[in-house]
């Protein structure tokens, strides 16, 4: 099985990469109409609706329910997810940094729905037609943000911070970073780029949220890639084919964490198996595509880059 992926491809919110950002939508959406003890994103269903496929808008209205469709872990994982990266947000400004910067930020809605302290300018990177998508549908919707928010258009395995300083941003303050879902879908060379990047920005006292995926051993990519297939099928059957094992970049790839920590990072994390249990969701059960040992990663910039 080859990638559909090539350097310098585009998408928008129905198609390649930018689908899994309408299908993380999708996921918050169930997510927030079930429970909203742990999220409570009242911006998902709106902007699936506004992406425009079909099945995906049932699902994120409730009309058809998600058995069989979207799995209930991965609603689990979506709330989970959701409740990491908010709280690492609101803790990184109640410190009093003002400059924060979400890498792919496809249909986050954080600039919208967080408390973010007055003076805090939220900075959301994504490729061109995901940026303006959201941006037009929100306002359209009345949404207002809660921050001053920026957005730059790029493709993140670019020189993206050309375009980040032009929206205004200032390297010689600290920032806060999240770069959530994103990572599998950059080459390994292209994530390393981007962590060394987000390193040369950051001023001390920066923060940084994301995901270590440990290096698969042998046959474990061979049993994510069907599970994947397995849930494409799924979605194929009604007529919307996001074909999800191709979209991802294989093979050894340097690790989050540890790539982080050489650079100056003090990281802690929490695997998704971990944060279930502490929050009272069920296990996870045959982990094919790896979620489980995913860990949900965050620290503060405290040296000089080696
Ligand atoms: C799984 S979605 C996650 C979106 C969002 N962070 C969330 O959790 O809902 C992956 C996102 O990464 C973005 N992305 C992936 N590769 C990118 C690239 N090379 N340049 C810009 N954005 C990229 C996609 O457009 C998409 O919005």
């Amino acid at each position: 099985m080859t990638s559909t992926r090539h350097d310098g491809d585009t998408w928008d919110l129905a198609s390649s990469v930018g689908a899994t950002a309408t299908m993380a939508a999708v996921a918050r959406a169930i997510a927030t109409r079930a429970d909203r003890r742990l999220i409570d994103d009242p911006f998902a269903a709106p902007l699936v609706r506004a992406v425009g496929i079909d099945l995906l808008t049932r699902l994120a209205t409730g009309d058809v329910p998600p058995d069989g469709l979207v799995e209930q872990v991965a609603i689990d994982v979506a709330k989970v997810r959701a409740r990491f990266y908010d709280e690492f947000f609101l803790e990184a400004t109640n410190t009093g940094i003002t400059q924060v910067v979400i890498l792919a930020s496809g249909l986050d809605s954080r600039a919208y729905r967080l408390p973010w302290p007055i003076g805090t300018v939220v900075y959301e990177l994504d490729q061109p037609r995901v940026v303006e998508f959201k941006t037009r549908t929100l306002a359209a919707l009345g949404a207002v943000p809660t921050a001053d928010r920026r957005v730059a258009a790029v493709d993140l395995r670019d020189d993206w911070p050309a375009a980040l300083r032009a929206a205004g941003f200032d390297p010689a303050r600290p920032t806060a970073w999240s770069a959530e879902g994103l990572l599998g879908y950059l080459p390994p060379e292209a994530q390393d780029r981007l962590l060394d990047t987000v390193t040369e920005l950051s001023a001390p006292e920066s923060r940084v949220a994301t995901e270590n995926r440990p290096n698969p051993k042998p046959g474990d990519e061979d049993r994510t890639k069907e599970a994947l297939n397995r849930i494409s099928e799924r979605w194929r059957a009604h007529s919307f084919d996001p074909d999800m094992a191709r979209l991802r970049y294989y093979g050894e790839r340097n690790e989050t964490a540890p790539y982080l920590a050489d650079r100056g990072w003090a990281l802690t994390g929490i695997s998704v198996r971990d944060l279930l249990a502490a929050h009272g969701l069920p296990p996870l059960r045959d982990d094919d595509l790896r979620m489980g040992d995913v860990r949900y990663v965050s620290g503060v910039r405290n040296k000089t880059t080696k």
